[in-house]
C-alpha cells in the first residue's frame, strides 16, 4: 500500500549576514524537536502570511532585531521529507537590519563563516543550503 501523503510544512527562514560576511545560526533549545541541532531563524508561516512577513515576525520574535521585508532577498529553498511531514523552506539572506541579535528564547546564538557551517550540526534540510551561502558570501 501507498504510504499515507505528508503534510507539507511551510517555514521561512533567513540568513542574517554581518559586515564580515558571517551568518547567524541558532541553536534549536532543549525540548523541542531536533534540540541542540543549529538553525536559520525563522518559523512556520502563518495563515495570512507571506513568507517575508514570517521572516520579519520571527526575526523580530526570536531574536529583537528589526528589518523590513524589502531587505530580504530570496536565495535558495530546502524540500525535505520527515517523518511526519514534508518541510519547504524559502531560505532568505538579509544584510540589513537594525539591533544587535539577542536569544529571546535562550538559544545560543553564533555568527559562523559560511565555509565553518558544516562544523556545527544542523537539521537534515539544511546541508544542502550551505553550498548556496558559500557561493554568495
Ligand atoms: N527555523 C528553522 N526551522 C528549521 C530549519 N531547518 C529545519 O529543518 N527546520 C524545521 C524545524 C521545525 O520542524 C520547523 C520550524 O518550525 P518552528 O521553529 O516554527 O517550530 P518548532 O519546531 O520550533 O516548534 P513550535 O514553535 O511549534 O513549538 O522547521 C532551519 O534552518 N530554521
Amino acid at each position: 500500500m501507498e504510504k499515507a501523503a505528508r503534510p507539507v510544512l511551510i517555514v521561512a527562514a533567513c540568513a542574517l549576514v554581518d559586515a564580515d560576511g558571517r551568518v547567524l545560526i541558532a541553536q534549536r533549545p532543549q525540548g523541542k524537536a531536533m534540540a541542540g541541532l543549529w538553525e536559520f531563524p525563522g518559523g512556520k508561516v502563518e495563515p495570512g502570511e507571506t513568507p517575508e512577513e514570517t521572516v520579519v515576525r520571527e526575526l523580530g520574535e526570536e531574536l529583537g532585531v528589526e528589518t523590513k521585508t524589502a531587505c530580504l532577498a530570496p536565495l535558495t529553498f530546502a524540500s525535505h521529507a520527515y517523518e511526519d511531514f514534508h518541510l519547504l523552506m524559502p531560505l532568505f539572506v538579509c544584510r540589513r537590519f537594525w539591533g544587535v541579535p539577542v536569544p529571546r528564547e535562550s538559544q545560543a546564538l553564533k555568527w559562523v563563516r559560511p565555509q565553518r557551517l558544516r562544523d556545527y550540526p544542523m537539521p537534515p534540510a539544511d546541508a544542502p543550503l550551505i553550498p548556496f551561502l558559500i557561493d554568495l558570501l
